[in-house]
């Protein structure tokens, strides 16, 4: 029999109108076995995503800690982001430093706020890095949690190259470390000591997840932040710190509490590394830095 379909069914339209925009990948895993995407590009579609996100007119705190010389890195990251980063969305800004004074001043596009929250400074990189869940933990208890609906917790000596936008927006979002794309779990670099919390076995583990990026619903991160903080703190009791402090304990948590989203590397690179096939846009990478100068300690 010879069929002629003349007008498409409208079932029809909806599945052209995804295969004429996406690309489908078949170089990249792009969902957890726990079924959660995992976020490349070519796997979504950013106008059809905007279209549901856009409508429930939400907030996204962004936390940034740029405590001792880290202020340097503040201008390109903030200006990078008003380019880049949830671009059409209220953004809020929750500066964290020690130098309230060096903060720059940059122009915020409208519906995007900025706050200064003064914390103490220290002789050690490590705590400073590590104290983030704390004070990320009492700031959603003191403000965030009354004004944002998503909170996204970034490295500050980075910026933002092209679109991060709401693809990125789940309970629960990590990032796989870029370091560790292509290794097996006994090459990565979780806690093996089992006298810390963040222990975590040769034979156990999903990814090596980046500490640079941390996202969710605010409580979801919040609970994140209080149980990380809270373990981080017993190890020093026990005079333990984990191999890469909040980086472990993040590792150890979302083992137990697995992320509802996932982002690729495309969503934390590293300008020292060589790009690689798979990643065909990069969104937001560590710049390089001298640890020596910047750090108070090496
Ligand atoms: C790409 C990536 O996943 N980076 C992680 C990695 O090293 P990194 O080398 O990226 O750590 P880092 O030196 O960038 O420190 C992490 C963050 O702490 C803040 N900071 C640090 C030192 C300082 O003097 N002043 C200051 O403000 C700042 O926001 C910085 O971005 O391991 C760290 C844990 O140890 C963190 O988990 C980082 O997120
Ligand atoms: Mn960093």
């Amino acid at each position: 029999m010879n069929v002629v379909l003349a007008t498409p069914h409208p079932r029809c339209v909806y599945f052209s109108f995804f295969s004429e925009r996406l690309n489908r990948r078949t170089d990249v895993v792009s969902v957890t076995p726990w079924l959660a995407p995992i976020v490349w590009e070519g796997t979504f579609d950013p106008v059809l995503i905007d279209k549901i996100y856009k409508p429930m007119n939400l907030t996204i705190a962004t936390t940034v800690f740029a405590v001792g010389k880290y202020v340097r890195f503040l201008q390109d990251f903030l200006e990078t982001a008003e380019k880049h980063f949830m671009v059409g969305f209220h953004v809020r800004y929750y500066i964290f430093t020690d130098r309230p004074h060096d903060v720059p001043s940059v122009n915020l596009s409208q519906g995007r706020h900025l706050s200064v929250i003064q914390v103490p400074g220290s002789n050690r990189w490590q705590e400073i890095s590590a104290r983030r869940m704390e004070f990320i933990q009492t700031t959603i208890e003191r403000q965030i949690r009354r004004e944002a609906d998503y909170i996204f917790c970034l490295d500050v000596d980075s910026k933002f190259h092209a679109h991060w936008g709401s693809e990125s927006l789940g309970r629960l979002v990590a990032v796989i470390h870029p370091g560790y794309y292509e290794q097996s779990r006994d090459r990565f670099p979780y806690e093996r000591r089992l006298a810390s919390t963040a222990y975590i076995p040769m034979d156990e583990g999903d990814y090596y997840y980046g500490g640079a990026i941390i996202g969710g619903f605010v409580e979801d991160v919040y609970t994140l932040t209080k149980v990380c903080r809270t373990r981080f703190e017993e190890d020093a009791g026990n005079s333990i710190e984990a191999a890469w402090q909040e980086e472990s304990h993040l590792n150890r948590y979302l083992l137990d509490n697995k992320p509802s989203k996932v982002l690729s590397p495309e969503y934390l690179w590293q300008d020292i590394k060589a790009k690689i096939k798979q990643v065909k846009v990069i969104r937001f990478s560590a710049v390089i830095k001298n640890n020596a100068e910047v750090r108070p300690n090496v």
